[in-house]
C-alpha cells in the first residue's frame, strides 16, 4: 500500500495540518497514514478522519511519498533513527521548532528535507508557514510544498536564518492572541457585558481590524489613529496600555520565543 501522506507523530500540529489539508480534499483519508506510539491515538485517527495508521515509523515512512515529520524537537532524536536508510523516493518536511536543516540532514542523511513553520489556523484554511529548503530539494519538490502549504493559508519561502524568529512571531503567535481575546473578553465583562456577547465582540473586532489592515494596506499606526479621537475613549484604553507596557511586553515575548528556539535547535 503506498501513501501520498504519512505523518510521523499526529498530535496537535499534526492533526490541524491533517485536518486542513483533508477539509480542503487536498488529500482523501486513505491517501495518509499517521504514525503514532500510543494505540487509542491511532484509534482516535481512524475513528475521526478513516485515515491509515501504524505504531512503527518506518513502516509509515517507507509507504509514503511524503514524511511529515511533527513530533516535539526534544523526540527527534529517536525518530530520526528510526527514518535512518527508510525511503530514498520521499521529500521529508519537518515542523520542529528550532530544529535546523542541518540538524535533520545529519540525523537522516541523503534526504531531501524541508523546513516549514506553519500554525495552528492551517486547520480553517487561515494558516501561516514559512518553508526553507534543504540542500537535496528539486525545483518540483518546492513547487509542490508551496502548493501543499497555499491550500491551507499563506506561504513564504525564506533563507533558514529567519525561520526561528518566523517561529517566535508565526508559529507561537495564535497563542499570544488567544491570550489578548481573552482578556478583551474579561474586560467587557468587567464593564458589565454578558460573556457570550463579550465573546463575540472580541473575536469580530480582532478579525476585522486585521482584515481591515491587510485589505486596505493601513499601517497599525493610520489605523489607530482613524479610531482615536481627540479626548476620546479609545485615546484613555491606550494611554492605559502604554502605561502597562503591553508593547514592550509583546516585543518581548517574540523575542523569548525567538531565544527558547534557537535552544531547541
Ligand atoms: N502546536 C503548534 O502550534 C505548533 C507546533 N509546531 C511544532 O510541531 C511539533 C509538534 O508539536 P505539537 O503538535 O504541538 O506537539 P504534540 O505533543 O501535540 O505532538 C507530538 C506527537 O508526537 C507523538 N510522538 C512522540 N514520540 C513519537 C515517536 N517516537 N514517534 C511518533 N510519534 C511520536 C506524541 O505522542 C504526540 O502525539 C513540534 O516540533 C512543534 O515545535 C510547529 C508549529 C506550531
Ligand atoms: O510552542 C512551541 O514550541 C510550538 C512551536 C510554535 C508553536 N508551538
Amino acid at each position: 500500500m503506498t501513501y501520498r501522506l504519512g505523518v510521523i507523530g499526529g498530535g496537535r500540529m499534526g492533526s490541524a495540518l491533517v485536518a486542513g489539508l483533508l477539509a480542503e480534499k487536498i488529500y482523501t483519508p486513505a491517501e495518509i497514514i499517521i504514525s503514532h506510539p500510543r494505540p487509542e491515538r491511532r484509534q482516535f485517527w481512524a475513528d475521526t478522519y478513516g485515515v491509515g495508521v501504524s505504531g512503527d515509523n518506518p513502516t509509515a515512512a517507507a509507504a509514503s511519498q511524503v514524511v511529515l515529520v511533527a513530533v516535539k524537537p526534544q523526540q527527534f532524536a529517536q525518530v530520526g533513527l528510526d527514518l535512518q536508510g527508510s525511503n530514498p523516493g520521499a521529500v521529508y518536511i519537518s515542523v520542529l521548532a528550532g530544529t535546523t536543516l542541518a540538524t535533520l540532514e545529519t540525523a537522516v542523511p541523503g534526504r531531501p528535507w524541508v523546513r516549514a513553520m506553519p500554525n495552528t489556523p492551517v486547520q480553517v484554511r487561515s494558516g501561516m508557514t514559512a518553508l526553507a529548503w534543504g540542500g537535496q530539494v528539486s525545483e518540483p519538490q518546492q513547487q509542490w510544498a508551496v502548493q501543499l502549504f497555499k491550500a491551507v493559508g499563506q506561504v513564504v519561502c525564506v533563507p533558514e536564518t529567519y525561520l526561528n524568529g518566523v517561529t517566535a512571531l508565526a508559529g507561537s503567535g495564535p497563542g499570544y492572541v488567544a491570550l489578548l481575546v481573552e482578556a478583551l473578553i474579561d474586560g467587557g465583562v468587567l464593564v458589565g457585558l454578558p460573556r457570550a456577547l463579550a465573546t463575540q465582540l472580541a473575536l469580530q473586532t480582532i478579525l476585522g481590524t486585521a482584515q481591515l489592515l491587510q485589505q486596505q494596506s493601513l499601517s497599525p499606526a493610520e489605523l489607530k489613529a482613524q479610531v482615536m479621537s481627540p479626548g476620546g475613549t479609545t485615546s484613555a484604553g491606550l494611554l492605559c496600555l502604554e502605561r502597562q507596557g503591553v508593547r514592550g511586553a509583546l516585543m518581548q515575548a517574540v523575542q523569548s520565543a525567538y531565544q527558547r528556539a534557537q535552544t531547541l535547535g
